[in-house]
């Protein structure tokens, strides 16, 4: 089921602290990067907070700037983001701020804070209460909101149970952070992220740019997801070798495919496309393989992303990718399109791959990127 794009953003101090003690909210942004926080919410369709920030900052999270609401306005969209929020108790004060401005709002809880969250917003036409099951189920938070309120974007504002939940889980697209000059030195203050197991690895640094006093800096988590559920990164490596295909020298007989190959700490092994370096049959995944080492230790935990399912019969070459995966010891594949009966009918790759142990994990929702550089063979429709 497709998810949002889910972008964190945090203003933290260098010590890493996303608040003090104190009873007012600790402003670590400066004006001009407050400015830029509203921008970022003016592009985005849901702000999602925690509990613990409602309680701690009575925020409102609504686009403040006229011109940003009028320019939604003018493009079809809610002058205000939805508002969503996530509780597990369902203990909520009906007087904040936060359901009194701005737009719709949508709360998240479980089955048991559901008639507590229900009963504090009784009366509220803008505010959905959604159980989610016995447990907060954070995959089963964004597939809602992408399929019933139509989220494609989703700026996370915290707080740090929320921030350290999203990251530990590899559901973030990318964090915003920006970096304050001040140190709050309280061993008591909230942090940004807590202990625990992180996907391994570094982000990937996007951007950083200085916004008033504070250092702005993007960053992309890119370590593959495990098993068979796919994670924000893996999103961006299947993206990476959908692009990838449109560099294929065009043919009327074979798709255009594009292959990334990925350790599990996020470092990209090798990547290819069909009939690459002027060899007319290379495939991508094969294309890839071929520039590892086949004693590289981290081929066992790598991932790899192919546009196309990688082939299961082939005539130009004597093995198939998807024996050449397994070859290789892969054991993570994740693709975007099921090869159609164009060429070979019936092509099972991921079933020759799944029965070889491997994890192949299907996103659909990159199928019409998959498809695109391939529309002459198709048809009309793949
Ligand atoms: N500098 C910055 O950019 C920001 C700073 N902050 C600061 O962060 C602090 C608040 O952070 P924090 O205390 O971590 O709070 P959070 O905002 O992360 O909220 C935590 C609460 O959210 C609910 N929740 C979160 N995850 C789950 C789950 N899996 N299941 C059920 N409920 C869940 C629970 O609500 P419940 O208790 O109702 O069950 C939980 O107590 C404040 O001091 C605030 O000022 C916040 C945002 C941004
Ligand atoms: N303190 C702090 C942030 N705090 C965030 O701002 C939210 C409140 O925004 P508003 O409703 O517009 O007042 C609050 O819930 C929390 O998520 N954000 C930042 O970018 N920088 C900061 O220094």
């Amino acid at each position: 089921m497709p998810h949002p794009y889910v972008l964190l953003s945090a203003a933290v101090s260098l010590d890493g602290c996303l608040d003090d003690t104190g009873p007012e909210r600790l402003l670590l942004s400066g004006p001009e990067d407050f400015d830029r926080v509203d921008e970022v919410r003016a592009a985005s369709d849901a702000i999602l907070i925690g509990a613990g920030t409602l309680r701690a900052d009575a925020p409102r999270l609504v686009v403040r700037s006229p011109a940003r609401r009028a320019e939604r306005a003018a493009a079809g969209r809610p002058e205000f983001p939805l508002k969503v929020l996530v509780t597990g108790s369902g203990d909520l004060d009906p007087a904040a701020a936060f359901w009194g401005t701005g737009g719709r709002k949508a709360v998240y809880t479980t089955d048991r804070g559901a008639p507590r969250a229900q009963a504090a917003l009784r009366g509220r036409k803008d505010a959905d209460v959604v159980p989610v099951g016995p447990e907060l189920d954070w995959r089963a938070v964004l597939e809602h909101l992408y399929a019933v309120h139509r989220v494609r974007r989703l700026m996370v504002e915290g707080g740090g149970s929320v921030h350290t939940q999203l990251l530990r889980s590899g559901l973030a697209d990318e964090l915003q952070l920006a970096v304050a000059p001040l140190v709050v030195g309280d061993p008591a203050a909230p942090r940004l992220f807590g202990p625990g197991a992180y996907p391994p690895g570094r982000l990937r640094l996007e951007e950083t740019r200085p916004v008033g006093d504070v250092v702005l800096a993007r960053y992309r988590p890119v370590a593959p997801g495990a098993g068979p559920l796919a994670s924000a990164a893996d999103r961006y490596w299947l993206e990476l070798a959908c692009e990838l295909a449109r560099e294929c020298p065009p043919s009327g007989t074979a798709f255009s495919v594009g292959a990334v190959v990925v350790a599990e700490d996020g470092t990209e092994l090798a990547r290819g496309h069909s009939r690459e370096g002027g060899d007319p049959v290379v495939h991508a995944e094969e294309a890839a393989l071929a520039k590892i080492d086949p004693s590289d230790a981290r081929l066992s935990a790598a991932t790899v992303y192919s546009s196309l399912e990688p082939c299961a019969r082939r005539a130009s070459r004597p093995a198939p990718c998807a024996r050449l995966i397994l070859a290789a010891g892969v054991r993570r594949v994740v693709t975007a399109w099921r090869e159609p009966d164009t060429f070979v009918p019936g092509a099972d790759g991921s079933g020759v791959l799944a029965a070889g142990g491997v994890d192949v994990v299907l996103l659909p929702e990159f199928q019409d990127l998959a498809t695109a550089p391939n529309g002459h063979l198709l048809g009309g429709s793949p």
